[in-house]
């Protein structure tokens, strides 16, 4: 049996915070802000998850009135997804996920994130795809306001 789920976040750009995608630190003047490390993309994976085994998302998991979440590390969000869904039979098959940011620029991380994502969810890399795009300067994430992230991922069971 397959289960297909989708994640979508943002987080707003802020300065004197370090800049967390995928897992990966990216060298910027700025960095997201929330009450994690605020790294979208694993949220938007985590999410993504969650949604394909029906478990709804990780501001029920993990909420951000706890502060048991203050600052968290969303590798261990992810880790902690990652063994529900296999709790319930199931493996990747495979995600896809893209990163909406004006700057800067994830082209030299983007086989970092691959790896430390594949990491996280027991996979290889070759499961796990990650593209960026701008904007083109419009709106929010053209503004250098924030950044947004989306995921897919199928997953099957393994019964
Ligand atoms: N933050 C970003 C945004 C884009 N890229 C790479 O540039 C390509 C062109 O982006 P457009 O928004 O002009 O389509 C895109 O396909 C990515 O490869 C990036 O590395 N980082
Ligand atoms: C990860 C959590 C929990 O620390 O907080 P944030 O980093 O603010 O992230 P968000 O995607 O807004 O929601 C999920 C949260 O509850």
């Amino acid at each position: 049996m397959f289960r297909i789920g989708q994640g979508f976040d943002v987080h707003q750009l802020a300065e004197g915070r370090p800049l967390i995608i995928g897992g990966i630190e990216i060298p910027y003047e700025k960095g997201l802000l929330g009450h994690s490390d605020a790294d979208v993309l694993l949220h938007t994976i985590a999410d993504a998850c969650l949604g394909a085994i029906g478990a709804g998302d990780i501001g029920k998991h993990f909420p951000d009135t706890d502060p048991a979440f203050k600052d968290a590390d969303s590798a261990k969000l992810l880790e902690h997804v990652w063994a529900l869904v296999r709790e319930q039979g199931y493996e990747l098959v495979n995600a896809d996920c893209t990163i909406i940011a004006q700057k800067p620029k994830m082209a030299p991380y983007i086989e970092q994130m691959k790896e430390r994502i594949a990491g996280l969810l027991q996979c290889n890399p070759e499961q796990i795809n990650v593209k960026a795009t701008t904007t083109e300067k419009l709106g929010f994430t053209g503004r250098g306001e924030g950044i947004a992230s989306q995921a897919v991922v199928l997953l099957s069971s393994m019964k």
